[in-house]
């Protein structure tokens, strides 16, 4: 096997790295001049972090996504772990990373876990991940292969205009391994792969110095990431992995089974990790996950929570989580400086990362959501299904209530449990701190009037000072 080159390019310089070898950092353009396309505007995005290896043998990873060269299409793909009922949003931008090559002609693969994620991958990672039952295991992958499939569709109707892309497939490790006889693999696979080569993965180091080491399970990880590439390369000829740039250790225990065993070059692509504002990766095991199932995180939830996105970090955003052309984002850049205090870069990120998540009703699920919370919207609230209700609710305390004649503002503050008791709750309403419906209430004696202070729905919306929310249902009205 011709050994891969071990250098780092980063702006016009190279660096010798040890614990990581061979990789590309995004000066693909520069070492391969000329490069255009896919790559290079991907780079400029920031969405491609690592290209591995620098060079293939036979063929150079540019020369792969051009159509001239009779390559065309090629097929990528990347792995997502079922280790929890959803996807977050960290795992969006490497599915985003699979779409752009989709939207570039190419066939892009979504593999879910749910063999691997039976052992637990232990890179970037301190501790030993809690283990799965198969059945948890599986009904986790259910759950992902649905999110997986939707937001392809999502993708496909509403994103293409009707113009031809790739297919986008999903598929699940655990369909060749479950046929697998643990004997017959590791003397076809096992063989291949050197104790040497594998103990020196800087998640493998990482783990072996942690007091509790690390287990044969997870040890033995990297070798089944390995054997998916290659079956993939065998069976789709896919010869591009994505991933996060934690995957990039078991991406090259790929590359070197594959190069090892037929001679033919394979090659890695990572995306940059998204880390919150404390600089922990976003996701489940740091506990600051921003899931993609609604179950978990409601539209609404995940519009709000890139509106809040500060200025320094949106337009990254935008060139990272939606497809908007770099002058397209420029502009809204332009405007924003003008007028920043209409928020206008968070609300189109939002808006376009809510509609390839969850369609566009779920962006004008989230839209309805934040018109009757943030803006005052009564007809807003009037109209929300009980589905976007329940979603409100978590954002605002939930009391359902029965309406007894005669039931007053104060009373209603009272038993929702709005405002303090005595004295001070009472000067909360007469001081103009309460409002139902968004309209002040000051008199804490007026009598509730059905389609006043009570929605058509049955509901009504209590707020206290400004943030502080409230949704009353009125039973047996
Ligand atoms: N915050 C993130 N930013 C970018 N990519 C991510 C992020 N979190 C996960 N990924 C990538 O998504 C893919 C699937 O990851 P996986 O399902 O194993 O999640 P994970 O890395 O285990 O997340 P967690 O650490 O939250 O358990 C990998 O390529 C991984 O690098
Ligand atoms: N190891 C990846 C998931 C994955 C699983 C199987 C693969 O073939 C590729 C990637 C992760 O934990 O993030």
């Amino acid at each position: 096997m011709a050994a891969p080159m071990f250098r780092c390019f980063s702006r016009g310089r190279w660096f010798g790295s040890p614990g990581t070898s061979g990789v590309l950092f995004l000066g693909l353009r520069e070492a391969h001049s000329g490069a255009q396309g896919l790559l290079a505007v991907q780079k400029a995005r920031g969405l491609f972090k690592e290209f591995f290896p620098e060079r293939g043998t036979k063929i150079e990873l540019p020369e792969l996504f051009d159509r001239g060269t009779g390559n065309f299409p090629q097929t990528i793909y990347c792995g997502f772990d079922p280790t929890a009922d959803s996807l977050h949003v960290g795992h969006l931008l490497a599915l985003l990373g699979l779409f752009h090559f989709q939207r570039a002609g190419h066939n892009v693969i979504a593999l879910v876990g749910g063999a691997t994620a039976r052992l637990g991958d232990p890179s970037g990672r301190t501790k030993e991940r809690e283990a799965l039952g198969a059945e948890r295991v599986r009904s986790n992958a259910r759950a992902l292969r649905q999110g997986l499939e939707a937001m392809g569709a999502n993708h496909q109707q509403l994103f293409a205009d009707g113009r031809p892309w790739g297919s986008f497939t999903v598929l699940d490790n655990s369909a060749w391994y479950q046929k697998q006889h643990l004997v017959d693999f590791l003397s076809a696979v096992g063989g291949h792969f050197r104790m040497g080569t594998l103990l020196s993965r800087l998640s493998v180091q990482t783990r072996l110095k942690s007091p509790e080491g690390m287990s044969l399970a997870e040890f033995f990880y990297q070798v089944l990431q390995a054997y998916d590439f290659y079956y993939l390369f065998q069976h789709y000829g896919c010869r591009v992995q994505l991933g996060g740039s934690d995957q990039l250790g078991n991406i090259m225990s790929g590359y070197e089974f594959i190069h090892k065993l037929t001679g033919e070059d394979v090659f890695g692509i990572t995306v940059p990790l998204i880390t919150s504002t404390t600089g922990a990766k976003l996701g489940k095991s740091a506990g600051n996950a921003v899931w993609l199932n609604r179950d978990k995180t409601s539209p609404f939830e995940l519009y709000q929570f890139f509106v809040r996105q500060q200025d320094d970090l949106v337009e990254r955003y935008l060139k990272l989580f939606t497809f908007l052309p770099l002058p397209e984002i420029d502009h809204i850049m332009q405007l924003h400086e003008k007028e920043p205090e209409k928020r206008g870069p968070q609300k189109r990120l939002a808006a376009e990362v809510t509609k390839l998540v969850h369609g566009q009703e779920g962006l004008a699920s989230a839209k309805r959501c934040t018109q009757a919370l943030y803006h005052s919207s009564i007809d807003a609230l009037e109209v929300m299904s009980d589905q976007e209700l329940k979603e409100l609710f978590k954002e605002a305390s939930f009391s359902e209530l029965v309406l007894d004649p005669g039931t007053s503002v104060l009373d209603t503050c009272r038993k929702a449990n709005a405002i303090p008791d005595g004295p001070r709750g009472y000067r909360m309403i007469t001081e103009g701190g309460v409002s139902i419906n968004h309209r002040q209430v000051t008199n804490p004696e007026s009598v509730l009037v059905v389609g006043q202070h009570i929605l058509k729905n049955g509901l009504s919306l209590l707020k206290i000072g400004k943030r502080n929310f409230y949704i009353i249902k009125w039973l047996q009205l």
